[in-house]
């Protein structure tokens, strides 16, 4: 291939991308003027044209934020394809591909076309551009050249072709480039993960376009795409049925924090902004725990053995809870034994949510003291006794203290005392475990819930239940007649969900995207399931990336029991786009170790360069790590992500790096470090990791395949 042919192959796409771009420029134009004539029909002031006005700002400022923030890279493939092979049922099921005979078919990020209609751009998702990404040498779908075009800005730099089937080649047909996935895989990384719209590999296509029902489950070891695909595949459901998937929402639940930050850019720019993004310390509303438990805590607290302590708690007397009632009423002694009151407790509260039933259990006491008072006075009246009793500022105290309104985290409180523990847990956890449990719940008070707290909290959520509402009547939120009303519904949509978005608790999700699976615990299933009562679902995980060291049973128990009977739709993925052979070979050796045949995913990638380990005086150990760090810094454009062991060290050797003001660097812990990716990585005592156990082996492998480019362990002692 000479420079000239991709000077002028260039060139002939430059002209078709212009013309994109000029197209546009005329609708952005067009839907900003239907934006302001939505707001000049309000004048009007009949309630037809302020719905009329509000359908028309709300497409209209909806089309235009798609133009600009799909603006950058727009155009980014071309298929070529053979006219006799364009399936006549493609062009009925797809309005998009209506039109295309022997003209190329461009993909982009939105579709675009002509004033009269004729296609300029098909958007990724729909079903005309699967043969670009689905098209093989073996099985070319109709597709003689597939051609990708790279882009800055509005120029067009580069161009990538695979010619699928030679001999349908028309004379003349150019082919040029070698490798747009490669060139695309070894660019530095930002601190935010980028869509693979252009890239997007077989496999990943089918896995991504799996059916809308049911439960989509991909597998697949590091690397392999499984977040890039749960991403793509949520964006391309509300793609396929907006009117089903954004208006019951999806949910995509990650792991932590830091790795919410790092996918919650790849939405937006796939041009979708109705999927709520929570880490699984952020599902419950008012809580956003970050912190981490040990492997032997989360086992506790993960098991669904846990329910069956949290029920008992949820039923029993709070602490400080009065032994009995006296007080004297009309004149005479009424009493309730504290016996008594715990039979009331017992009747009445098991198997009801205890905060929804005080007036149940206020009614039962009243009714107790009554059987006393007729006793002792038959010509009282019933009403009267009820209605003086209940203003006895000794009786109200009574009460409050014996049946008070509870919340969940006082609940799971009362389960730091020893004593009270040893009731609820007995005959469910072992002593090892109570005392595990004790002093794991020992910081709650002061540091609040960890990331393992809050499906407990949930559950207790869901045992307690809340105090019964009086009925309101719901005010309009705004008045057409009289009232001069300025916003339209997209505004206040807007506001709405910018302000508190899907609260409080929602609970009917459309589909629910569940990321890092392999982690996720049976009480966090539980959590989650609640979640999505009537969704469909997209699981991805990797079993051999699980730090779990609970019971596997109860974990898959607890995930069918959420998945429910669903169809289940099984994808593998096969190769890993993340790390270079080199760095993938070091993570393999760990893995092999636990599970010597377990199928590895085929790193795509070399870059020459071998991973460096050190070892270390336990002294030096801070300072090696700051030189690594300042080393890498230097030799990679992007991130340098420095993993360690637990919180304890990475609190340490941030003070030490204090010295970087930089986005590019991170210091997370191993169980942090889960789904990230890093272009550098500097592994700290990975010894400490690995612990001679399955689980911290699978944890050491997590942290070692999270770089693209380099890795650095350090270590006090040999540890492969
Ligand atoms: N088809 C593709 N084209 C370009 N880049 C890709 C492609 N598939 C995956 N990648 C890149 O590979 C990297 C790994 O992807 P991703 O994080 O989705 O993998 P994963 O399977 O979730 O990994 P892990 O299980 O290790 O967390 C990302 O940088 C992603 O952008």
């Amino acid at each position: 291939m000479s420079d000239n042919t991709l000077h002028d192959e260039i060139a002939i796409e430059q002209q078709h991308v212009d013309r994109v771009y000029a197209r546009l420029a005329r609708l952005r134009a067009d839907a900003a003027k239907a934006e302001a004539d939505g707001y000049q029909l309000a004048r009007v002031g009949t309630f037809g044209s302020l719905v009329e006005r509000d359908a028309m700002v709300f497409h209209a400022a909806r089309r235009r934020q798609a133009f600009d923030s799909e603006h950058e890279g727009l155009v980014f493939g071309r298929l070529d394809m053979h006219p006799s092979r364009i399936e006549p049922d493609e062009a009925a099921a797809d309005p998009e591909a209506a039109g295309w005979d022997e003209r190329p078919r461009y993909i982009g990020r939105l579709g675009v076309r002509t004033e009269t209609a004729e296609p300029l751009l098909i958007d990724w998702r729909a079903p005309a551009a699967a043969a670009f990404y689905r098209a093989t040498a073996a099985q070319p779908l109709g597709v003689i050249r597939r051609r990708m075009i790279s882009s800055f800005g509005e120029k067009v730099t580069g161009l990538e072709d695979d010619l699928l089937d030679p001999s349908a080649a028309p004379e003349g047909m150019r082919v040029v480039g070698d490798g747009a996935l490669l060139a695309a895989l070894s660019r530095a990384k930002g601190t935010g993960m980028r869509d693979i719209v252009a890239t997007i590999q077989h496999e990943q296509d089918l896995a991504i376009r799996s059916p809308a029902s049911g439960v989509t489950m991909v597998e697949g070891g590091p690397g392999t795409g499984k977040t890039a695909v749960a991403l793509h595949r949520a964006a391309y459901l509300l793609y396929s049925d907006r009117a089903r998937f954004a208006g019951g929402g999806v949910l995509i639940v990650g792991p932590s924090p830091v790795f919410v930050e790092y996918i919650e850019t790849v939405l937006p720019s796939l041009g979708e902004d109705t999927a709520t993004l929570k880490s699984l310390g952020q599902l419950v509303p008012g809580y956003d725990a970050t912190r981490e438990e040990t492997a032997a805590v989360r086992a506790v607290k993960g098991s669904t053995r846990m329910r069956r302590v949290l029920r008992r708690a949820a039923e029993d007397a709070p602490p400080g809870s009065p032994d009995g009632l006296r007080i004297r009423y009309r004149g005479e002694w009424l009493e309730l034994t504290w016996r008594q009151g715990e039979e009331i407790r017992r009747r009445i509260g098991r198997g009801n949510r205890r905060n929804e039933i005080r007036a149940k259990a206020f009614g039962a006491v009243l009714d107790q003291l009554w059987e006393q008072m007729k006793a002792k006075q038959p010509r009282l009246e019933q009403a009267r006794f009820d209605e003086e009793l209940t203003e006895h500022e000794g009786f109200r105290d009574f009460l409050k203290a014996w049946w008070p309104l509870v919340r969940p985290v006082q609940v799971l409180g009362w389960l730091a005392d020893p004593q009270r523990l040893r009731r609820y847990a007995e005959g469910t956890l072992s002593n090892e475990e109570q005392r595990t449990l004790v002093r794991a719940l020992a910081p709650l008070r002061e540091q609040g819930p960890s990331i393992d707290d809050v499906p407990l909290l949930d559950e207790l959520q869901e045992l307690l239940g809340d105090k019964p509402k009086p009925r309101v009547r719901r005010r309009e939120a705004y008045t057409v007649g009289g009232v001069r009303e300025v916003a339209t519904s997209y505004e206040r949509s807007r506001a709405a969900s910018a302000a508190a978005p899907r609260e409080n608790d929602y609970r009917d999700y459309a589909h629910v995207v569940v990321d890092e699976a392999q982690d996720v615990t049976p009480m966090q299933w539980r959590m989650i399931g609640r979640r999505g009562h009537a969704a469909s679902w997209t699981v991805v995980g990797d079993p051999a990336q699980s730090a779990w060291i609970g019971s596997a049973g109860e974990v898959a128990r607890a995930r069918d029991e959420a998945l429910g009977g669903r169809k289940r739709f099984p994808h593998q993925l096969t190769t890993n786009y993340r790390n270079s052979t080199e760095i993938f070979e070091v993570a393999a050796e760990v893995i092999r170790r636990v599970s010597p045949d377990l199928p590895l995913p085929k790193a795509v990638r070399t870059t020459g360069v071998a991973p460096v380990h050190r070892i270390v005086e336990r002294a030096q150990l801070d300072d090696a790590v700051r030189d690594a760090v300042a080393a890498l810094l230097g030799e990679v454009e992007g991130t340098v992500g420095v993993i360690t062991p637990d919180a304890r060290i990475r609190d340490r050797i941030t003070a030490r790096l204090s010295e970087w003001d930089t986005e590019r660097l991170r210091v997370v812990t191993a169980l942090a470090a889960k789904g990230m990716e890093y272009d550098a990585v500097v592994l700290v005592e990975p010894g400490l990791i690995d612990a001679g156990t399955d689980a911290g082996r699978r944890t050491l492998y997590v942290a070692l395949s999270r770089a693209t480019q380099r890795l650095t362990t350090i270590a006090t002692r040999p540890w492969r």
